[in-house]
């Protein structure tokens, strides 16, 4: 038995066995044991099963993915989005259902080549979708995006967004556009979200945000210069805070987070925190 999480480019979905877990519009089903069920078990409940994906192995056993058409009801069970899988819990099994969201995204997303709109084809032994008459293979989308933590000193620059839980504020963020580097990224999003320049980029780490198939690339970079302009309508409000003074943050588990706990970490001298994958 290998333990852990490991994706698998495809499984066999004939053989019996394994687990499942089962995503329709309003997330993942679950019960109190979590949201892996045999899958045997799952695949007798009435459930109209949209596709089956097989996604990988957790401590060696396989795992497939049934993708729903609509939530149907299973006693003594619920449905969850991913956030909450994401906000508590076990963050392994997050991962497992992070990794299904993305596939069943894109899978479902996929099913007709973009270029000429016939049907694709699973292609063998490749998590890939191919279109014979254009000899064109589609790959599931990641959307490679920055986020910075700002900073000047024992100041950190934070914003919120209209979308953010009631009083949260976190750091910039953007998705990169065709033609950019992830710094050139930074620099337009800060300038566009906040007319605020800055210098000395440092790249912190990255986290797979699968909501629905972002790539965060994370920095800090330091204050060099312009006074705090919010965007209308994307940035509600921005502000720089004293590290010893800070409004609610992002939850605990996500790479803004990561970056202002490092920040503080290393202005105060604390044991440094480690980045969820
Ligand atoms: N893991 C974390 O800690 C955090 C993750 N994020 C994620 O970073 C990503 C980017 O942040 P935002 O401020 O929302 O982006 P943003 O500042 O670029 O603005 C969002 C806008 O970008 C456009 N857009 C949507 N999908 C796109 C894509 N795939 N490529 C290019 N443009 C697209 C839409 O017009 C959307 O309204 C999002 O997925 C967001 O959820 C943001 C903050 C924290
Ligand atoms: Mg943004
Ligand atoms: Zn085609």
């Amino acid at each position: 038995m290998t333990p852990g999480w490991i994706t698998t480019t495809l499984l066999d979905n004939d053989a019996p066995g394994g687990w499942a877990v089962a995503r329709s519009r309003d997330g993942f089903l679950h019960d109190a044991n979590g949201p892996l069920f045999p899958r045997e078990w799952l695949k007798r409940q009435d459930l109209s099963v949209f596709a089956e994906h097989g996604i990988g192995h957790l401590d060696g056993e396989p795992v497939c993915l049934l993708e729903l058409d609509s939530a149907g009801e299973v006693q003594g069970c619920s449905w969850q989005g991913l956030r909450g899988f994401m906000l508590q819990g076990d963050h392994t099994l997050y991962k497992v259902l992070g990794y299904a969201a993305q596939i069943g995204t894109w899978a479902r997303e996929h099913r007709f080549c973009g270029s000429c709109g016939q049907a694709m084809v699973q292609v063998p032994r490749e998590r890939a979708m191919y279109c014979q008459a254009c000899d064109l293979r589609s790959y599931p989308r990641i959307s490679p995006s920055m986020i910075v933590l700002v900073t000047r000193g024992d100041e950190i620059l934070l914003a919120r967004s209209p979308r953010f839980v009631p009083g949260v504020y976190s750091t910039l963020a953007g998705f990169a556009e065709p033609g950019e580097s992830a710094e050139d990224c930074l620099v337009r999003e800060v300038r566009e979200e906040v007319q605020v320049e800055v210098r000395n980029i440092q790249y912190m780490g990255s986290q797979c945000w699968p909501f629905p198939h972002s790539m965060m690339l994370g920095f800090h970079a330091e204050y060099a210069g312009g006074d705090i302009v919010p965007q209308a309508d994307e940035i509600e409000d921005a502000q720089w805070f004293s590290i010893h003074d800070l409004p609610p943050l992002p939850a605990s588990r996500s790479i803004a987070r990561y970056l202002i706990d490092l920040y503080l970490a290393r202005r105060l001298g604390h044991a440094e925190p480690v980045l969820p994958g």
